[in-house]
């Protein structure tokens, strides 16, 4: 269980005066194993950099950080790793000289056959044969690092697992399996939770708990199905929780890279 109490992250205004600006304002919220949670709210609401303050990339002005009872405030990136915790950029990063499989084996913490690495790619609508053997660099799109990253984090398979917009820069084909991938998740949790940072509606169906994020606060937080209709998704105008969402388009067939 991951516990956040009134966690407060403040920047300075500029780097010249002593101002701060709040980012995230005196956040509190728990989640519970073994649960799917969605974060969403609109740009800038602070969703990524709650989810860097879970990982351990920034470190909270104030507040407390439990994870599993053990305080988590203070830990580094690698002790939060250790304890179980795992994070999927919005912008992941490139590693010039490391092959697809070796990262997969690096996440994974020992060595993959083949067909296990095969899985994991295909869950993330890519080809094995085409992308075992290249390397993690700036030869590959966007979409693809994406998704090489999401595939790393299911080799990890962490106790929780954050997702930051999964679906950032993803064809809609590719986002099609993505999304088979997250319900897959789903519907085989066991006690691991995942949170999702998404503006996709796709992927808030999905949760068994929605938080809405506006200015570092929450604005609302419960189930899915209390908190959906909230969101004003059919009607955007009508409620206050407004939502970006990308134009979707429903495909009969997954077409994969191969
Ligand atoms: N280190 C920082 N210094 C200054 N401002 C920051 C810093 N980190 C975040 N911010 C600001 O805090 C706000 C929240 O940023 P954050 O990336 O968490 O939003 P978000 O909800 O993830 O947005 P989006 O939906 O666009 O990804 C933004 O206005 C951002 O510019």
């Amino acid at each position: 269980m991951l516990e956040l109490k009134n966690i407060v992250f403040e920047v300075p205004v500029d780097e010249h005066s002593s101002k701060t600006k709040r980012i995230i304002d005196d956040l509190s919220l728990t989640i519970e194993d073994g649960k799917f949670t969605v974060i969403t709210g609109p740009n800038g609401g602070g969703k990524s950099t709650l989810a860097k303050l879970i990982m351990g990339i920034e470190q909270p002005t104030s507040g407390t950080i439990l994870f599993n009872g053990e305080d988590v405030t203070h830990a580094s990136i690698t002790e939060r790793a250790n304890l179980g915790i795992g994070y999927g950029f919005q912008q992941p990063a490139r590693f010039k000289g490391m092959k697809v499989k070796k990262l997969l084996e690096l996440a994974a913490g020992k060595r993959l056959p083949a067909l296990q690495c095969n899985e994991y790619l295909s869950k993330v609508g890519l080809c094995s044969a085409a992308y075992l053997t290249r390397e993690v660099d700036k030869s590959l799109s966007g979409g693809e690092v994406k998704r090489i990253e999401i595939a790393t984090m299911l080799a990890r398979d962490p106790k929780l697992a954050i997702y930051d917009e999964p679906e950032a820069g993803i064809d809609l084909w590719s986002f099609d399996r993505l999304t088979e991938t997250f319900r897959d998740i789903h519907e085989a949790r066991d006690d691991r939770s995942i949170v999702i940072i998404s503006h996709q509606e796709r992927i808030i169906q999905l949760a068994d708990d929605i938080v809405c994020l506006r200015d570092g606060r929450i604005e609302d937080a419960g189930p899915r199905d209390e908190i959906m209709p909230k969101l004003g998704l059919a009607d955007r105008a009508q409620f206050g929780c407004t939502l970006t969402t990308p134009t979707e388009l429903h495909l009969t067939k997954i077409p994969t890279t191969c």
